[in-house]
């Protein structure tokens, strides 16, 4: 296994598998890569299934045993099933989704080996939800979601961005998941980093002290020490990155982007490394570089000043 400078092993890869997307989401950080609007037919720079199986069959070498699949939206991907099939069989494989593409296909997807997915639903409202996605997919996704839970794709987490535009629909989504089966919910903290808007984000720790207050029990998760609240039955986790140092002290996932770049870090793309001709060898000798200059967003690459302001640390301004 790699670990980089600051102790943190790598143990799970997270890969873009196109930057398309049928969505049109307004907060949409698109892992770090910017638009996803454009055509929506396949594009020659995405990496291909032999790319991808490559990529995963070096890392594993390195003991990496988790893989996330993601985008854009990576069902727009018709060889996705294939990408799953062709998985090294050690690892764990995981999907996140908008979900209108599950009707029809979770069967083949749970067949192709995937475990779980993730489906991003930030209402139970079809207005609300249109507005924030620009699509008028609602029914799809909720259909979706029972596909996913009918195929045994669960848990399947929903994944609800909390916003301005959503806060007043958490505590609908947090009966909903307590409610029903199968069904996890991930509040992920509104991100600005990369999308502008700082005046859309609302003051997570509220969250936390409500979710406090109401549940049954709590625990941290190794990954992120999210933390992970019981309520009536339900699980509800907290994804809360923006300003979070002990979060990017436990960030262990290396990202690979559509193209087939390296990505030490969500938030930077000062960082990307291509892989070369991706044979195994450059794969390989690039995959050491990215870990070796990996370091934490927040309490790292970004420190606080004098009047408590995250910025630049000087030792990353470009030569
Ligand atoms: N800044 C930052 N945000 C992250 C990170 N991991 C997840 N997030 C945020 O959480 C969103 C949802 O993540 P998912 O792709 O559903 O998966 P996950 O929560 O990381 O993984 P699982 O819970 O294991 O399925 C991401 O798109 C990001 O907005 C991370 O390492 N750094
Ligand atoms: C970029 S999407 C890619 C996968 C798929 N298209 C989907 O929406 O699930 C991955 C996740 O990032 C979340 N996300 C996108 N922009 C965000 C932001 N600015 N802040 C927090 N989460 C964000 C989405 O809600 C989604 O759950
Ligand atoms: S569905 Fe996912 S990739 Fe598409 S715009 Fe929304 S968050 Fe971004
Ligand atoms: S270092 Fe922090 S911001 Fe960057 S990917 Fe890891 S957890 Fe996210």
């Amino acid at each position: 296994m790699l670990t980089d400078d600051f102790g943190r092993d790598v143990t799970g890869v997270r890969i873009s598998l196109t930057d398309r997307c049928n969505f049109d989401c307004v907060y949409c950080h698109n892992e770090g890569l910017g638009d996803t609007r454009g055509p929506m037919d396949p594009q020659d720079d995405e990496m291909s299934a032999d790319d991808v199986v490559r990529f995963l069959e070096v890392v594993e070498e390195f003991g990496v045993r988790k893989v996330k699949f993601t985008g854009g939206e990576p069902m727009l991907r018709g060889d996705l099933e294939e990408i799953l099939e062709r998985t090294p069989d050690s690892m764990e494989m995981s999907l996140t989704t908008n979900g209108t593409f599950l009707p029809g296909r979770a069967e083949d997807l749970k067949a192709a080996g995937l475990e779980r997915v993730n489906v991003s639903q930030d209402a139970l409202e079809p207005q609300a939800f249109a507005e924030i996605t620009k699509s008028g997919a609602y029914d799809r996704v909720m259909e979706g979601v029972q596909a996913a839970l009918d195929a045994g794709l669960d848990p399947v987490k929903l994944n609800m961005v909390v916003f301005e535009h959503t806060a007043g629909y958490v505590e609908g989504m947090v009966d909903h998941v307590a409610e029903n089966d199968g069904l996890q919910l991930q509040l992920i903290e509104y991100m600005p980093e990369l999308t502008g808007k700082p005046e859309w984000s609302i003051d997570i720790q509220r969250v936390h002290d409500w979710l406090a207050d109401i549940s049954d029990r709590v625990e941290h998760r190794e990954m992120h020490d999210r933390k992970r609240y019981w309520v009536g039955g339900g699980m509800v986790e907290i994804v809360d990155p923006v300003g979070n140092e002990n979060f990017c002290a436990n960030c262990h996932r290396v990202r690979v982007t559509h193209e087939g770049y390296l990505k030490g870090c969500l938030n930077r793309n000062d960082d990307l490394r291509p892989m070369g001709d991706m044979s195994k060898d450059e794969i390989r000798e690039t995959f050491r570089e990215v870990v070796e200059n990996r370091v934490p967003y927040y309490g790292e690459y970004l420190v606080r000043d004098d009047q408590d302001e995250w910025v630049l640390n000087e030792k990353y301004l470009p030569a």
